[in-house]
């Protein structure tokens, strides 16, 4: 089997039911007003087996607090500029932290030292003004230069024709994948049957 499959900015209760059925590892719901993803009601349902994911954005602890309440998330995504301090002190009160960087250039990398012992996995993303879910790629050769210790998540733009390129990237610490807009009907609904289609290509199968 392939390493980790995210889904990321699910809003609707069968969409997330059906999506699940597929044997993702993650869910991803999106906290942040701003994103066409935004989760602004509880759907009438949530992952059972696959692990809850909530995206936040420069968000302050006592809403991210709330949110893992509610919600019952098994890790919190930080997709803005959340400083190493504040990853500590939220792993202080218990929680599974994925942290979020943005990459278009080696230097993006420099940063990311900072936070190892405080993430469970890190998420290497495009550089996009909206934080998150431009549907762009970056170039992974850049991430040649991580040398760990953190396993991560590789994202951004991640298409149906990325299966070729994913199976042949190679990194030591390349834990998985997380794919969004390019699965997408509309933003925050996801086109069920592309990412199965996409799943069975990835494990080898033909369709
Ligand atoms: O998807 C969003 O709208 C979004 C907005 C603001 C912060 C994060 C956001 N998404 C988080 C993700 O983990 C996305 O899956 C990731 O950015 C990749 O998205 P895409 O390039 O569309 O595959």
């Amino acid at each position: 089997m392939f390493p980790l499959i995210k889904v990321c900015g699910m809003t609707e209760a069968e969409n997330i039911r059906n999506v699940e059925l597929q044997g993702v590892d993650m869910i991803g719901f999106i906290f942040y007003p701003k994103s066409p993803r935004y989760l602004y009601q509880m759907p009438g349902y949530l992952p059972a087996c696959a692990k809850r994911v909530g995206v936040f954005v420069n968000e302050t602890k006592e809403n991210i607090l709330m949110y893992t309440d509610r919600f019952d998330l098994d890790y919190i995504q930080l997709h803005g500029n959340e400083a190493p301090e504040y990853c500590r002190s939220l792993r202080n009160a218990g929680l599974h932290l994925i942290k979020a960087f943005s990459i278009s250039r080696p230097k993006d990398l420099l940063a990311v030292s900072a936070y190892n012992g405080l993430c469970d996995y890190y998420l290497f993303d495009t550089k996009t003004p909206q934080y998150g879910g431009s549907g762009n790629q970056f170039d992974w050769n850049l991430l040649h230069r991580y040398n760990g210790p953190t396993p991560f998540l590789l994202s951004g733009g991640i298409n149906p024709y990325s299966v070729k390129a994913l199976r042949e990237f190679c990194h030591p610490y390349f834990a998985g994948i997380d794919i969004n807009s390019r699965f997408e009907t509309a933003p925050g609904i996801k086109d069920v049957e592309r990412i199965s289609n996409f799943l069975k290509e990835l494990n080898g199968f033909t369709i």
